[in-house]
């Protein structure tokens, strides 16, 4: 139990009716999880009002409401918060219910387009080789240091993120890393966190559908550099010319990275194969398992990242080496005829064009690429055709199948992708609606040193159609399927 009003502090109030004195138990902004004593933050969401949700809260036992807006009759012995911002309040109120967990650890936030999962996983990674007790909230999964928990979010919301910095506290964790999406600064679920620091990657087509347009997309992810203090370091990419926009209003101490422009770290791709690349850093060569030529801008972020947090040079280099690849980013195996097998999580049209560019770099010879892609539903449909005219341009051949239809039709979506395919590449693209026989499709087409990739769900390992889900795992299926075919 807590007492509200220490739970309130920080959260800019309009109005009070009732006692704040009182003791309450949990937080919830969500009706159905409300118990006895609880509060009941009501947010207005995108499909729904949580303030249509006040009387059902009460009746299961809240005992104080935050609202932005308070109902015309009020029930006595319930106190009334009246707040600016709902979404704010629930992100302050989060953190003071957990004892404010992120001001004992030293929490650095990446954000960007693409690479979010990969730069937060590789510094999980590279802190606990320097042998560090270290956090990780990302896409794939949460690590209390050694714990595993599940998590259905990139970022998710205030109370799931202020447990688990408050589980880190606990387990003696130093360095947080975590992932902070665009969804996530909108509707505030980082608000009150203390960050030591936050890292862009870059920022590309994507979520067009939740943020209207690119600049309010842009200026979305700006926010996480704007809310930084003095002492924390904003590390930007400005190979990206929206990497200079994020340190524009920030009063952090302001640090870049680049390949091709001038910055404070560069680095250099000098090999680049299928099992890796040479890379140069601060003068420096390092070998590192992660290929292509955005993997580089990845582990110069993560070099960057380790500096700046006061990790010794050669030692970063040395870690950096080690460092493995993240599950579906480029995972990939050879069958015994020699096909290769990737797959990705590149469900960008920036990242699906990154990763063909990466493979068509390693061909050594007339192998064909045969991509199977497809587009989540209820999502930006605006990137469909972007994606189908990729994929086909950049193959030898272009399964167009289902990613997570959601509750769109497969059917609907593929045609939007058929839509972006130029003429002269109509004969390179095959459409399979029901992604398992889209990657038997495949594995059948494939001869002996062709390159089959798998795009848009990497580490999934489910599908999920009208709220169903399935199992599903590209990397299973793809390697089960050239085995039975005996290639
Ligand atoms: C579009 C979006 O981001 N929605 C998120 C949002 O829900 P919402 O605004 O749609 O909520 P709503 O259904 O309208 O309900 C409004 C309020 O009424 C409440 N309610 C509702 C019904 C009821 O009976 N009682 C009740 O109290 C709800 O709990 C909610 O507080 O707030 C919820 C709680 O935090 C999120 O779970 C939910 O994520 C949905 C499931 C989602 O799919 N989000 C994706 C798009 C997302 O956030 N993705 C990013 C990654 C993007 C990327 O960078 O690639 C992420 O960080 O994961
Ligand atoms: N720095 C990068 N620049 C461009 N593309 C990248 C970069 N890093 C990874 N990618 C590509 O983007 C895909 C997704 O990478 P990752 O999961 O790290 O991104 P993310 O930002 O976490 O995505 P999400 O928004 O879904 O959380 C990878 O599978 C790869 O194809
Ligand atoms: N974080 C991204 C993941 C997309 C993954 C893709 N497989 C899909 O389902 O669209 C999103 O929520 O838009
Ligand atoms: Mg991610």
């Amino acid at each position: 139990m807590k007492l509200l009003k220490d739970i309130l502090y920080g959260v800019g109030l309009r109005a009070v009716s009732g006692s704040t004195n009182v003791m309450v138990n949990e937080i919830h902004f969500d009706s159905r999880n409300v118990k006895m004593d609880d509060v009941f933050i009501a947010v207005r969401g995108t499909i729904t009002d949580g303030h249509k949700y006040i009387e059902k809260a009460i009746n299961s036992g809240a005992k104080a409401i935050v609202c932005e807006e308070l109902p015309e009759q009020l029930v006595n012995e319930i106190t009334y918060v009246e707040v600016h911002d709902s979404n704010q309040a629930l992100a302050i109120m989060a953190s003071n219910f957990y004892d404010n967990p992120s001001k004992n650890l030293r929490l650095v936030g990446t954000t960007g387009t693409n690479g979010k999962t990969t730069v937060s996983s590789l510094l999980y990674q590279l802190f606990k080789k320097a042998g560090y007790k270290v956090g990780l909230l990302s896409t794939i999964k949460i690590m209390v240091d050694d714990t595993e928990y599940k998590t259905s979010h990139t970022t998710p919301d205030p109370l799931v993120i202020n447990k688990h910095l408050s589980l880190m506290n606990e387990a003696g964790v130093e360095f947080c890393f975590m992932e902070v999406s665009s969804h996530g600064i909108h509707q505030k679920r980082t608000e009150g966190l203390v960050f030591e620091g936050a890292i862009f990657t870059n920022l590309s087509h994507d979520h067009l559908d939740y943020h209207n347009t690119f600049a309010e997309y842009r200026d979305t992810k700006k926010q996480l550099f704007d809310s930084l203090s003095k002492k924390a370091f904003a590390l930007t990419n400005i190979d990206d010319k929206n990497g200079l926009i994020m340190l524009q209003n920030t009063v952090a101490r302001k640090k870049t990275y680049a390949l091709k422009n001038y910055a404070d770290y560069r680095a250099q791709i000098l090999e680049n194969q299928f099992d890796g690349q040479l890379l140069k850093i601060d003068d420096n060569e390092l070998w590192s398992k992660l290929i292509g030529h955005f993997n580089a801008y990845n582990m110069l972020a993560i070099y960057a990242t380790a500096d700046l947090l006061g990790l010794e040079k050669l030692e970063i280099l040395r870690l950096l080496s080690e460092l493995e690849n993240v599950d579906g980013r480029f995972q990939y195996f050879i069958s015994k005829e020699k096909i290769t097998a990737i797959v990705d999580y590149a469900h960008t049209p920036d990242a699906l064009k990154n990763v063909l560019e990466t493979i068509n770099t390693l061909r050594t010879g007339n192998e064909n690429v045969i991509t199977v892609v497809g587009c989540g539903g209820d999502r930006d449909r605006s990137k469909r055709p972007v994606m189908g005219h990729i994929a086909s341009e950049m193959s030898n051949k272009a399964i167009f199948t289902s990613d997570n239809p959601r509750t769109e039709s497969p059917a609907t979506i593929i045609e939007e992708m058929e839509g972006g395919v130029e003429p002269q590449n109509v004969k390179k693209i095959l459409s399979v609606e029901n992604r398992k026989q889209a990657i038997k499709t495949a594995c059948q087409l494939a001869s002996a040193n062709d390159i089959i990739l798998v795009a848009g769900k990497g580490h999934e390992t489910y599908q999920e159609t009208n709220g169903e889900r399935i199992d599903f795992d590209d990397f299973k299926m793809v390697k089960d399927f050239l085995k039975s075919l005996d290639k």
